[in-house]
């Protein structure tokens, strides 16, 4: 047993992210920040225990299966201790709780969100035993238990902060782009639910020679123009070649969602993640507003539904002793 047992107790939390961003499925993900100040993300609290324990609260606990084995969190705590004791620390256990604040099946990162609190909440206690790369190895291995395949555009994002590009290398696994400080991202949840694996399911295995050029110049142009500082061009290769197509009859509403947010001078708009979530990118808050007021209005089917005006979040999940 590792001598010195943790004994102040941690709290994390870990943001809401938008995968794919439209343009880089898989590839591409940008972490949330509601610019009322409010948390938009889920957070996990820790303290020292004899035995594992997990307790499920917050306003969408009520969506998850009641057996906490279920849960991906005691996952998260069962593969941290394993790879802790691969590096000769035997752990002491601890308990768990999750404040399960977004929805499920949302496309906000939501099983990637409890994933980050979880592993870095765990780090934090347990003193920082991996680094930044290992940690982001393991958060994109508990999140594709989850989804059916390893992705990092929810976690890396939702870990690191602001806009993330995967690079998928062993010793830099995502890199963070340069972002428009002023640009507002209205992010709309329908509150139906959307299974991440099935919609990865409806995808065509095989994709088009003409959607593969564009995809590849889509997100090359996109990454020059961040570098360059040209949000016009940025804007313009906001689109999704890969999923959009086949998904978007999965949101009720959608094509009209978009006609009114580009009639509006929405600069982009598309899918988060995959569904029901759809953002529309404004570089003017009183456009950002008429757009949120309209979705909200219309976009939302039922009573889980909610919209916010965001912007980037920075920093992405924190950590902290308590
Ligand atoms: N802590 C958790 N947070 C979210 N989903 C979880 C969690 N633990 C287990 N799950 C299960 O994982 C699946 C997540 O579904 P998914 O469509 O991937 O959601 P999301 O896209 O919002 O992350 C659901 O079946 C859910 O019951
Ligand atoms: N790249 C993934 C992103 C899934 O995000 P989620 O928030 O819906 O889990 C995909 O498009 O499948």
């Amino acid at each position: 047993m590792d001598s010195s047992m943790p004994k102040a107790s941690v709290r994390a939390y870990a943001p809401a992210s938008i995968g794919n961003v439209s343009l880089g499925f898989d590839l591409l993900g940008a972490a949330l920040k509601p610019i009322d100040g409010s948390r938009l993300g889920d957070e996990v609290e820790i303290r020292a225990a004899n035995a594992y324990s997990l307790e499920v609260k917050g306003g969408f606990a009520h969506k998850l299966p009641a057996d906490t084995k279920q849960n991906i969190l005691t996952q998260c705590y069962k593969h941290y201790l394993g790879q802790a004791a691969k590096q000769g620390h035997q752990l002491e256990p601890c308990a768990m709780v999750l404040y399960k604040n977004l929805p499920i099946g949302s496309g906000l990162g939501s099983s990637a969100s409890s994933v980050v609190a979880a592993l870095d909440g765990l780090n934090h206690f347990y003193g920082e035993i991996f680094d930044q790369q290992a940690m982001l190895l393991m958060m994109g291995e508990l999140e594709g238990q989850i989804s059916g395949s390893v992705h990092y555009d929810n976690v890396a994002p939702c870990y690191l902060g602001g806009l993330v590009l995967m690079a998928e290398q062993a010793e830099n696994i995502a890199l963070n782009l340069p972002v428009f400080d002023d640009w507002y991202w209205v992010t709309c949840y329908s509150g139906i639910k959307v299974s991440t694996a099935e919609a990865r399911r409806i995808l065509p295995q095989q994709v088009a020679l003409k959607d593969t050029l564009v995809f590849g110049r889509q997100l090359g142009v996109f990454v020059h123009a961040l570098h360059t500082g040209d949000r016009k061009l940025a804007a313009a290769m906001m689109q999704d070649v890969i999923a959009e197509p086949y998904r978007k009859a999965l949101l009720p509403g959608f094509d009209q969602g978009r006609a009114f947010a580009m009639q509006e001078g929405a600069l982009a708009f598309g899918i988060s993640g995959s569904g029901p979530t759809v953002f529309a990118v404004c570089d003017d808050l009183a456009k950002a507003e008429k757009i949120n007021q309209w979705l909200s209005t219309h976009y939302i089917q039922n009573a889980d539904g909610f919209s916010h005006i965001c912007q980037l979040d920075p920093q992405g999940s924190t950590a902290k002793k308590v």
